[in-house]
């Protein structure tokens, strides 16, 4: 695996608190990456020590082939979860400014914010300033200053916050046009339908632990499977074997039932067991567990 980032045992102690402990985890190069976990899980403080912004405890860090992510941060763009942006800027000044700290002359940097103030549907924001956008439009500029240098590696720490749906889903656009085009990102979310729409790989945090780290599909096999059953065949209970069956427990709707499968058995047996056992079945529905079940199972019901 062709590697942007590789995190190895990172430790992080503030005085008596563990924010971060042992955590290691690799970015491979142009995938999206999300880091998972509730509020405090210890995401801020893991992106923060591969920025360099804070000294980890312990532990090692290899970012863009440095050990060190100041001397590539021409080849890093960082949004920060506290937003920041000189409100009496002009956007396209904005943008241009943040493009000339990572080193683009001053007519690239003005050129570039332009073209990508157009390019995101904001052209007619450019001159605008910034305390007279909407917050979605603010931040929005934001991403754009965080990109303007074309970085080889995004940092995003909580982009999605405080977006409403429109913007959240013009965001979640803008990170996979990125990432088409080469761009490693890594974010972090308390949101897992973000990831679960965006992600290639996660890495779930709670207690400054990790608790899983891969594919999406790949988290979800770690959660036993559930089907809804309809059927008014009380033979259903004795697929033991295979699961465990609880009717779920709706007066008007005595026919249906909860089927947690144990691990090792899939729909497909399930469905074979009923037609087997002559088991008339009004309904049969296998959804994917989603990203909070995962959570939930890895991390316990206290965490997410
Ligand atoms: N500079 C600091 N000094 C002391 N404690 C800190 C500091 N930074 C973070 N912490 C603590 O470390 C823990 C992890 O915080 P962190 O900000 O990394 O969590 P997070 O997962 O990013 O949460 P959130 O989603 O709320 O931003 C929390 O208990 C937090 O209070």
């Amino acid at each position: 695996m062709n590697r942007v980032v590789t995190a190895t045992s990172l430790i992080k102690r503030f005085g008596a608190l563990d924010a971060v402990r042992d955590v290691s985890f690799d970015v491979p190069r142009g995938s999206i990456c999300g880091v998972l976990g509730p509020n405090g899980a210890g995401k801020s403080t893991t992106l923060r020590m591969l920025l360099g912004l804070i000294e980890p405890t312990a532990g090692r860090i290899e970012i863009l082939g440095a050990s060190n992510a100041l001397a590539v941060r021409e080849r890093i763009g960082f949004l920060p979860e506290e937003r920041s942006l000189y409100r009496r800027m002009q956007a396209r000044e904005a943008i241009a400014y943040f493009g000339r700290l990572k080193g683009l002359r001053a007519d690239v940097a003005r050129k570039r914010a332009a073209a990508l103030l157009e390019a995101n549907g904001l052209g007619d924001a450019a001159s605008r300033r910034i305390e007279a956008l909407s917050k979605g439009m603010a931040q929005k500029v934001q991403l754009l200053a965080t990109i303007v240098h074309q970085p080889d590696l995004l940092i995003l720490d909580e982009p999605f916050s405080g977006l409403d749906p429109i913007s959240q889903e013009g965001l979640e656009a803008l990170l996979r046009d990125l990432a088409g085009n080469g761009t490693t990102i890594l974010f972090s979310t308390h949101v897992m339908q973000h990831a679960e729409r965006l992600c290639d790989r996660l890495l779930m945090i709670a207690r400054g632990r990790k608790m899983f780290e891969g594919t999406l599909a790949e988290a979800r096999a770690t959660v036993p499977r559930r089907v809804r059953l309809r059927t008014v065949s009380s033979t259903v209970q004795s697929l033991t074997e295979l699961a465990s069956v609880m009717r779920v427990t709706q007066e008007d709707e005595p026919d249906r039932w909860r089927v947690d499968l144990r691990v090792g058995s899939d729909p497909q047996t399930l469905l074979a067991a009923c037609f087997e056992r002559r088991i008339e079945l009004l309904g049969f529905e296998a959804g994917d567990p989603s990203l909070h079940d995962v959570f939930l199972h890895l991390a316990g019901p206290e965490t997410a």
